[in-house]
């Protein structure tokens, strides 16, 4: 009998490509199935092709996931492997997260050139980063620092910084890490005061519902505490709109069956913030991020949110 590969969607860039073959490597591994079942196939999407604004002023988060979900959905992929945190909250009709793969860890790295922390940094220093989030964070903790829009792959924000273009970028400790470029980090920072944005360091694998052979072939390698973890920061998210003109930041711990969760939201120039921790049982994970992101967006008041839209 022959059977046809089981077809893997994913974007082309070095990160993108390491996540999907780490997918791969698990499939293989949790049903002993030889390479040639899986072939990975490489998109190109919209966020990959413009690459001089930021994702807010283009349109957002969709734009990374929206043609290898227009070929899941038609069958012409199987799965759809992403970062999570790029995954827009609300997934079009028919598709959803069948898994989380085990989390890499979730902080933000500072890389610096001409400091090795962000506080370090001389007056008036210059930052690159796109995140409204880490702008954000940064112009809360060091309102003197100049930003700077920096987009692209990892390697270019790197060779940006190495150009001297900037003193210092922040990305994902996890990219770094399953691209074995964590050397370049100078700072890990704080999540207390630098929280991750939701959902940050996990590997998401998206299928369609009711696809029998698909999730036969994915929930051996879901991980449970991933899963728990990012769903509540992901109804977080989705309690407040996930628009992504507000800089949200938050994590989840899980501990065996209890979960904690810590947010942050945050104006654009970094002088107005709300935070909430809730906690509770990790079976209802997605409950409590839903309550939290209710309970600071009343917090904070409509007006938090129009003063800058
Ligand atoms: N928006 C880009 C993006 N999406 C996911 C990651 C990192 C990997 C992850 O969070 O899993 C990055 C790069 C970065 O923020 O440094």
């Amino acid at each position: 009998m022959q059977t046809k590969p089981f077809r893997i969607g994913t974007r082309g860039s070095p990160l993108a490509l390491a996540q999907a073959h780490e997918t791969r490597s698990r499939l293989m591994a949790a049903h002993g199935l030889p390479e040639e079942m899986f072939e990975v196939v490489v998109l190109s999407t919209t966020g990959d092709r413009i690459t001089d604004r930021s994702l807010s002023e283009i349109g957002g988060k969709g734009l990374f996931t929206q043609e290898l979900e227009e070929q899941l959905s038609s069958g012409e992929l199987d799965i759809a492997v992403h970062s999570s945190k790029d995954m827009p909250t609300k997934l079009p009709d028919g598709l959803h997260i069948a898994a989380y793969l085990p989390r890499e860890d979730f902080r933000d790295a500072f890389i610096g050139r001409t400091a090795s922390t962000l506080k370090a940094l001389p007056d008036g220093a210059t930052v690159g980063t796109a995140s409204l989030r880490r702008q954000a964070l940064i112009r809360r903790l060091r309102p003197d620092i100049q930003l700077t829009i920096f987009r692209g792959s990892v390697g270019t924000r790197l060779r940006k910084l190495d150009e001297g273009q900037v003193d210092a970028t922040l990305l994902a400790f996890a990219g770094l890490k399953r691209l074995s470029m964590e050397e370049v980090v100078t700072e890990l920072l704080d999540p207390a005061d630098f929280p991750p944005a939701p959902a940050q360091g996990a590997i998401c694998v998206e299928s369609r519902i009711g696809d029998p052979r698909t999730d036969a072939l994915i929930v051996p390698i879901n991980d449970r505490l991933t899963y728990d973890a990012v769903t509540c920061e992901r109804a977080f998210l989705a309690a407040l709109d996930g628009s992504c003109r507000t800089p949200i930041g938050g994590f989840a711990i899980c501990d065996g069956d209890h979960l904690k969760f810590s947010g942050l939201i945050l104006t654009p120039d970094g002088r107005r913030e709300h935070a909430i921790e809730v906690e509770g049982k990790r079976s209802d994970a997605e409950a409590l991020g839903l309550r939290a992101g209710e309970a600071v967006r009343a917090a904070a008041g409509p007006g938090f949110f129009d003063s800058w839209s």
